[in-house]
């Protein structure tokens, strides 16, 4: 494939390919986010979601192809560098400092982007304090962006479980990113929370002009937000494009939409495949 590379774009992957041991989890991936774009990662499960995000984050090293953060290759970079150039992320699992306040979790990443040191914090030079004071006014905002300003004393263990995750996501955007990959915000969340927490990550797009990309199950919501969406298949991308044209995509639907999508549109079960197999949307 040609490509070209740019420095306007905040994240590509060129023919990255992911192997463990004999497994192919993730085959001749490619990626391009354009500043500000929102964009979902879609697949049924085991398709190399978490992998593409893995390799493009810094928790792999991609067996083959490339990585790149505004135009620079990035492979065997660590996570905590590939963060300092802008790709931010959240994980499935929350990573939360559990025992901490929502408004230290995210003042603690506002400081990963601060420019006062150890000695200014050591001798509380006044350089010192004029930057606390800036990030705790964005520590505010992130906070009050993700609907959590009333949270703000709150100690992040005893939050709800929608608004721990919502907590992850200011905390990821208080790094200052170019790119926020978010997998799976929406998890274990109710419908009405991801209807909200989708509003909320379209807000973030939206204010802070950022790029997105987003791993969510729930095919409705995932194309409501989305404006280009990836499919993955076994690790393979099997289609992408604008969410009218994912919906109607017969590979799409064959692997990732499943029988009861079939069933209740009435479309035959591709040749060769049996029922039981495919998706869970
Ligand atoms: N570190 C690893 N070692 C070995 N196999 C792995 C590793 N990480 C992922 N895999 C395998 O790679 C494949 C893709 O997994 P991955 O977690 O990327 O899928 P996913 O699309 O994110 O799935 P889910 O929606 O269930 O989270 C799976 O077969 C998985 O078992």
């Amino acid at each position: 494939m040609n490509r070209v590379i740019s420095p306007a774009n905040p994240l590509e992957a060129a023919h990255v390919t992911m192997r463990f041991g004999g497994l192919k989890a993730l085959s001749d991936f490619n990626l391009v986010m354009r500043p500000g774009e929102l964009v979902g990662l879609i697949g049924p499960n085991g398709a190399g979601k978490t992998t593409a995000f893995n390799a493009l984050t810094g928790v792999y090293v991609p067996s083959e192809g490339e990585v790149l953060v505004a135009g620079a290759r990035v492979n065997g970079e660590k996570p905590h560098q590939i963060c300092a150039r802008g790709v931010a992320r959240t994980f499935q699992n929350i990573r939360l400092f559990k025992e901490l306040s929502a408004l230290d979790n995210v003042r603690i990443a506002c400081h990963a982007g601060a420019s006062s040191g150890f000695f200014d914090a050591l001798f509380l030079t006044s350089h010192h304090r004029a930057e606390e004071g800036r990030i705790l006014a964005r520590a505010e905002e992130y906070l009050a962006v993700m609907g959590l300003a009333h949270r703000a004393g709150e100690i992040a263990k005893n939050l709800p479980y929608g608004e721990q995750r919502r907590l992850e996501i200011a905390r990821a955007l208080a790094t200052g990113p170019k790119v926020l990959c978010l997998d799976e915000p929406a998890a274990g969340m109710n419908a009405a929370e991801k209807i909200e927490l989708m509003r909320l990550i379209r807000g973030v797009r939206d204010s802070f002009g950022i790029a997105i990309l987003v791993i969510e199950h729930d095919m409705r919501l995932v194309m409501g937000v989305s404006e280009r969406l990836l499919v993955l298949d076994h690790g393979v991308t099997i289609a992408e494009g604008k969410p009218e044209a994912i919906r109607k995509d017969p590979k799409v639907i064959e692997a990732y939409l499943g029988d009861a999508y079939l069933e209740e549109k009435k479309i035959a079960v591709p040749e060769g495949r049996v029922r039981g197999e495919g998706g869970d949307a």
